[in-house]
């Protein structure tokens, strides 16, 4: 059977970019399915993708009732794909930062054997255009702090730009996870990363978003920050039997 692959893009918010996001997904990867995961926006985000799904069977939203987190929305949508039986699951953000034209190589590199790829601005060739030094500073500490406290070698353990082989998937929600915001992406690679597979990071440009306005806010930073640590403590005191999860 013919390998599959869905293209998962959360949002909150995002009726200024969606149209935009779902033709470039659809050009660069034709024989993907995408998949929507709405919080409910406002604005009217899932109704504009109900309507584009009309016409087009390889596209689906799932309306979440309320705004819970960036983590919790790719939790839906990793639990559909695997209720579904695709092969592949892409994590890619709804506002034109990653550009849906590096899929191809990404999935290639997941197709010849690597776990998970993420789409990574911190490794050589990886760059940020316009984004704010404010926005890059919390980025790379945030990254900095990661890798000093989970001892990870992942350069850009915070990206939201991934392939994941649905196996990857599969063994990553044995347990529940912990995360509600981007934190989440911090606890996924960090627990890939701990159950030996294989990681690559990819080189990408991340453009800041042209329309609509960032989610990030003083609380995701504050709960990837605590989380963090708490990991990294428990790690050190006993290295091997990190309770990575906290609560359900
Ligand atoms: N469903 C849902 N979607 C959400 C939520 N919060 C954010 N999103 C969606 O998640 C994507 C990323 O949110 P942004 O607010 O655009 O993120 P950013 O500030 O540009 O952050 C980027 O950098 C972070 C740190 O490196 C990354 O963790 C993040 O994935 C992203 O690439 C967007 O498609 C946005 O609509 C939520 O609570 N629910």
């Amino acid at each position: 059977m013919a390998e599959r692959t869905l293209v998962v893009v959360p949002t909150f918010e995002e009726s200024a970019s969606i149209r935009s996001i779902l033709a470039r997904i659809r050009s660069a990867v034709p024989a993907a399915d995408i998949l929507v995961v709405d919080d409910n926006s406002p604005d009217g985000t899932a109704e504009i993708v109900a309507r584009l799904a009309r016409t087009d069977p390889r596209l689906a939203v799932l309306v979440r009732p309320d705004k819970s987190g960036l983590g919790r929305a790719y939790l839906s949508g990793f639990r559909y794909a695997l209720e579904h039986g695709y092969d592949y699951i892409v994590e890619i953000d709804a506002d034109g930062s990653h550009d849906p034209a590096e899929l191809p190589r990404m999935l290639e590199l997941a197709e010849s054997g690597h776990d998970l790829v993420i789409g990574s601005r911190w490794v050589p060739g990886g760059r940020v255009s316009n984004w704010s030094r404010v926005r890059q500073a919390i980025s790379r500490a945030g990254n900095g702090y990661s890798r000093f406290m989970l001892g990870s070698a992942v350069r850009d353990i915070t990206a939201g730009f991934r392939v994941f082989r649905a196996d990857t998937v599969r063994l990553l929600l044995r347990e529940p996870t912990s995360s509600q915001g981007y934190c989440f992406q911090i606890e996924m690679a960090w627990h890939t990363e701990r159950a030996g597979l294989s990681i690559a990071e990819h080189p990408i440009t991340f453009e800041e978003r042209a329309e609509g306005v960032s989610k990030m806010h003083l609380g995701i930073v504050a709960e990837a920050l605590w989380r963090v640590t708490v990991w990294g403590v428990q790690k050190r005191l006993s290295p091997g039997q990190v309770a990575r999860r906290s609560e359900g």
